[in-house]
């Protein structure tokens, strides 16, 4: 009898045990029964304020509106108060968060942008109604449990061709019908990518985000740009139709930022017809379900990039990281493993590092679209939470303390979105040799500034929400997760020393000869 109406009068009368009502933003819920199992406690709720009253400010200082909508507790609801609106709204599915800086400036209204078209513009409406439909319900009930993507999320992957899309741009589009054909291929371009992984990263599951193909991602590039042309159609097609699911094999315990010091071995048969290939990988993220292996390897010449498929000799076992077994992060065997020579990607004579230094800048890249999507959520969450949560009677935001740490993360997260739209403006506007020379230097500064920021945002966060920042239920259950994570983006794809070194060393081989003081 939900839409029953009663007045507070009516509401008053029902103020004892066993006979308990409130009102929550002008709804009004029977708890007498519910009150005995109230995780919160059933004395809270006899308090004189909260029984037979207007429960509202109280209730948004505990429980997250997801509280509500879930059937449990919105079966509580009995009717409304005559005369009044519900006056508190979640932001509506697919739909765009109104409060500040909860979506960059692009999506902000009001604001304008020399970067986005119409078709970037439907291009995010479909993505955020796919995240919050399909993919946010997915990862949440799967990252706890430790477990991969559903196999109903990858079919939707592989049917939108969201697998395809994030290759980037470039010819693997072609005659593909890309999220239900709200962009055409020859459209798509690096700020529609840049778009699905900012989407893609509001999910707060960051082991289950990497495990969502992330090793495609990253792996596949390999194969798209060096496999002989057999083999590319042949894998291609079964990874972006969602049929196998490829990771990218490179670093070791032994190895990690010095590529070269690979001790995964690959032997070249007498008769030149196949590699044998034995050794050992480390941190490979979808490892442990891929079945396919991109894999650097090091040969009496010098590097060599193999294609390997799961079978004989192969064994995966999960790393147990703090981010959760759902990314199918794997230690990997590989003993005496027989790999065709035609599974070579790029050059067989040494000459393999090149193949695997090239899809660094776009992986570091999306790196950072992803990471600042997920920044952001975290600003807004604490945008959210300050101003709800009383403390001393007034919001929280009332203390300059806390206004100071918001305008930091607000000015870091608004900084970094906009050096990262200018890269991907350079990014659509330079061909693969341009990018090499002229980006790699600024996407490794861009994305050490990334997860630096990123873990400013997290320590700020939690010591805004307090315990509730460490607690993995509740009002503070993302900042938990963000912060208990941050620390992945600061070392996949480079660490944020590694990654500065590079973008001076780049600068500095283009220092001009005759440049003095
Ligand atoms: C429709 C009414 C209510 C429902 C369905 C409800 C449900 C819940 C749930 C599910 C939790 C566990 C934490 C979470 O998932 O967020 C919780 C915790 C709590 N609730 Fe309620 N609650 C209601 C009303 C209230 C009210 C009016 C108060 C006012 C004092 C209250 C006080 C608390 C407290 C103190 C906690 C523990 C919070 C914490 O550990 O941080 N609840 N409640």
């Amino acid at each position: 009898m939900a839409n029953k109406e009663f007045t507070r009068e009516d509401v008053a009368k029902h103020n004892k045990e066993g006979d308990l009502w409130i009102v929550v933003d002008s709804k009004v819920f029977d708890l007498s029964k519910f009150g005995l199992m109230h995780p919160g406690g059933l004395s809270v709720l006899l308090d004189t304020e909260i029984a037979g009253q207007d429960a509202t400010e109280a209730f948004f200082g505990l429980h997250r509106y997801e509280v509500l909508q879930r059937p449990q507790y919105s079966r509580l609801q009995i009717g409304t108060i005559q005369g009044e609106k519900q006056q508190i709204f979640p932001r509506p599915v697919g739909g765009l968060s109104t409060v500040p800086y909860a979506e960059p400036t692009w999506l902000t209204a009001g604001y304008h942008s020399p970067y986005y078209k119409d078709h970037h513009r439907a291009f995010q409406k479909v993505l955020r109604t796919f995240v919050d439909q399909t993919l946010f319900p997915d990862a949440q009930a799967l990252q706890e449990k430790g477990k991969m993507p559903s196999r109903k999320v990858l079919d939707e992957f592989a049917r939108l061709n969201i697998h395809a899309m994030r290759l980037g741009p470039g010819d693997h589009l072609k005659g593909r019908v890309l999220m239900n054909g709200t962009v055409k291929p020859e459209e798509f371009d690096a700020f529609h990518e840049l778009i699905m992984s900012q989407e893609m990263s509001r999910i707060h599951a960051r082991g289950y985000h990497d495990g969502a193909a992330g090793g495609t991602m990253i792996g596949l590039p390999a194969v798209k740009n060096f496999a002989r042309p057999a083999l590319r159609e042949k894998i291609l097609g079964e990874v972006l139709d969602g049929k196998k699911l490829v990771c990218l094999a490179i670093s070791e315990a032994f190895a990690g930022s010095d590529v070269a010091g690979t001790r995964t071995f690959a032997t070249l048969s007498d008769d030149g017809k196949y590699w044998t290939v034995t050794g050992t990988k480390k941190w490979i993220t979808n490892g442990h379900f891929a079945d396919y292996f991109v894999t650097g390897c090091r040969t009496s010449k010098g590097m060599v990039v193999l294609l390997i498929e799961r079978g004989e000799g192969i064994e995966t076992k999960h790393i147990n990281t703090s981010y959760g077994p759902a990314s199918g992060t794997a230690f990997v065997t590989f003993d005496h493993v027989k790999v065709p020579v035609e599974h070579t990607l790029g050059p067989d004579n040494g000459g393999g590092l090149v193949v695997i230094l090239s899809n660094f800048n776009h992986e570091r890249w999306a790196m950072c679209c992803s990471s600042l999507g997920a920044q952001r959520i975290i600003v807004e969450e604490c945008l959210k939470w300050t101003t709800q949560r009383k403390v001393f009677g007034k919001p929280l935001n009332s203390q300059a303390v806390i206004r100071s740490k918001l305008a930091a993360m607000i000015a870091r997260v608004e900084s970094a979105q906009a050096w990262l739209e200018n890269v991907t403006y350079q990014m659509n506007h330079m061909n693969y040799k341009q990018q090499s020379a002229l980006l790699a230097g600024q996407i490794a500064f861009l994305k050490k500034y990334c997860t630096e920021t990123a873990q400013d945002t997290a320590r700020d966060a939690v010591q805004i929400f307090g315990g509730r920042g460490i607690t993995k239920t509740g009002m503070g259950r993302f900042i938990e997760h963000y912060h208990t994570n941050i620390g992945f983006d600061a070392i996949l794809g480079g660490t944020e020393d590694v990654l500065g070194d590079l973008g001076v060393r780049q600068a500095l081989k283009q220092m001009p000869k005759n440049a003095r003081l």
